[in-house]
């Protein structure tokens, strides 16, 4: 081993350096999925170079009328993917077959190759397929870390066995209280573990829902409209923190209404209409297909598909710091 000392930078090895660096520049996690995506064809069910889920033939009826019709469906790992749609287009069926609280009419779909057709909502939590939920009136009347709490896997305490053992829960629920109050502070909520989860403002409940998830440390997170209800002044924040999640390398893949957050931070665009996927492609050219103008037209004539005004850093700067005067 050499010492301090002993190592000298001579010209050659500054140049060996440099050369090396030219052979293989060091690339963000970012810029690779983003290399990966580039090689991807923008069609439907297009193959991706590291599909982490995929789907095969799903398809949901309710009665006479079919919600989700999906012939196939790639989703690449380590990339935020949107799936977007007008009202009613199926997304979030679809959502709710892939994370088991669903059953289809037909279909198969796996994670990481294995198949996950069939396994219960626990059962693909567990296996790393995390979705977040609307914070349910029953779940507001409890405090921020109890949210947190319910949402730790392997509590023994929910274990008639162990929960006979007061050590082996008291152990566990030290640790799921340190792991939450980690979490909490991550998202700025940890000042807000005692306050009851209603008392919570449309922003920080989307952070809670998103923080709630990352209790079972999930590989793939399934975000279902993370913007909706969120006041302007902390889209930037929140969309600050999913990006985060890609950038440590989980899967994310929302759902969501709001355009300007969709081109702002998704790698990869599917758009679901009447069931179907019928466009895909990175956000900026998928706005512009016409077969998602066709579908946007079709179901509701003011989706605003462009302009990023909204999120201007400094506007957005000025808002924040106004609501946190407040
Ligand atoms: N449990 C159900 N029973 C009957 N019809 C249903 C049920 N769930 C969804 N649907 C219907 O299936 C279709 C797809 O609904 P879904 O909620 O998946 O669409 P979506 O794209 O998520 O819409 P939105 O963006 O408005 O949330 C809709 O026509 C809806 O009315």
């Amino acid at each position: 081993m050499p010492t301090d000392e002993s190592i000298t930078t001579t010209p050659e090895s500054v140049a060996d350096t440099a050369a090396a660096a030219a052979v293989a520049p060091v690339t963000t996690h970012h810029q690779q999925v983003l290399a990966k995506l580039a090689t991807v064809d923008h069609v439907p069910g297009a193959a991706k170079p590291d599909a982490i889920i995929t789907a095969d033939h799903v398809t949901r009826r309710f009665g006479g009328m079919t919600a989700v019709d999906v012939d196939h469906l790639e989703v690449q790992e380590g990339a935020i993917t949107a799936l977007i749609g007008p009202n009613g287009a199926g997304k979030t069926t679809f959502f709710n077959l892939l994370t088991g609280f669903d059953r289809p009419n037909q279909g198969s779909w796996t994670f990481q190759g294995r198949s996950l057709s069939g396994k219960s909502a626990a059962a693909v939590a567990k296996i790393g397929v995390v979705r977040t939920f609307q914070l349910t009136k029953a779940l507001s009347r409890l405090t921020v870390l109890q949210n947190m709490l319910l949402a730790s896997t392997h509590n023994p305490g929910e274990n008639l066995w162990l929960s006979w053992l007061p050590f082996t829960w008291q152990k566990h629920e030290k640790a799921a209280t340190e792991k939450a109050m980690e979490i909490l502070a991550r998202f700025k909520l940890d000042t807000k573990a005692s306050d009851f989860a209603g008392s919570l403002s449309g922003g920080q409940r989307k952070l809670l829902e998103m923080a709630r998830a990352l209790m079972t440390d999930p590989t793939v997170i399934m975000l279902d409209e993370p913007m909706a209800g969120v006041n302007p002044a902390l889209v930037q924040s929140l969309l600050g923190h999913i990006q985060a999640l890609r950038d440590e390398g989980m899967t994310v893949l929302f759902v969501e209404h709001d355009m300007h957050a969709v081109r702002h931070i998704s790698d990869w665009v599917v758009v679901m209409a009447e069931g179907r996927i019928v466009a895909e492609g990175p956000p900026a050219s998928v706005m512009r297909d016409q077969a998602v103008v066709d579908a946007y037209l079709g179901a509701h004539h003011d989706t605003d598909l462009g302009d990023d005004s909204l999120l201007d850093p400094k506007i957005l700067a000025r808002l924040e710091a106004e609501e946190e005067k407040r």
